[in-house]
């Protein structure tokens, strides 16, 4: 799969691991930055993330913060993304069968590394449910973008 990743100076360690360990596991990851821990600003890193998927460029974006909570507002601004911000595996699967979700955001002071490599398995493995009425609400999203 084709995935962009990205975060803030909060988050460098993580996105470091998760990028080498997609990349193990043959995805193709484009890396957005940042690229160090001096301090940064999360909304670049996280609307250049965003606007890769939201164009289709790639299939998904992984975003990264303290919290996961500023990178994950700021990639919700872009039009079309859907990005949730996970803490556990039950979370992850059910954004994906229920939201469709194309973004997901983790924390790196919030998130054990251990819990976030599972989170992003069950993200990219799991698939939309396409249930009638989840489609609706995501069709009502989009509504709100207009
Ligand atoms: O957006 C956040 C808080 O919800 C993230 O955790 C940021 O990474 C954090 O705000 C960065 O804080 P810092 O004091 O500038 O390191």
């Amino acid at each position: 799969m084709k995935i962009a990743i990205a975060c803030d100076h909060g988050a460098f360690d993580y996105k470091e691991t998760i990028k080498e360990m997609l990349i193990e596991e043959g995805h193709e990851v484009i890396d957005c930055g940042c690229n160090g821990t001096d301090s940064v600003d999360y909304p670049d890193y996280g609307s250049a993330c965003a606007k890769l998927v939201a164009s289709n460029e790639v299939e998904r974006g992984i975003v990264m913060c303290g919290t996961g909570i500023g990178i994950s507002i700021s990639a919700n601004k872009v039009k079309g993304i859907r990005c949730a911000l996970c803490t556990d595996v039950t979370m992850a699967r059910l954004t994906r069968e229920h939201n469709d979700a194309n973004m997901l955001s983790v924390g790196q002071r919030t998130t054990g590394i251990e819990t976030v490599k599972d989170i992003v398995h069950t993200f990219l493995n799991t698939p939309f449910s396409n249930g009638e009425r989840h489609i609706a609400r995501i069709q009502k999203i989009a509504e709100l973008e207009k």
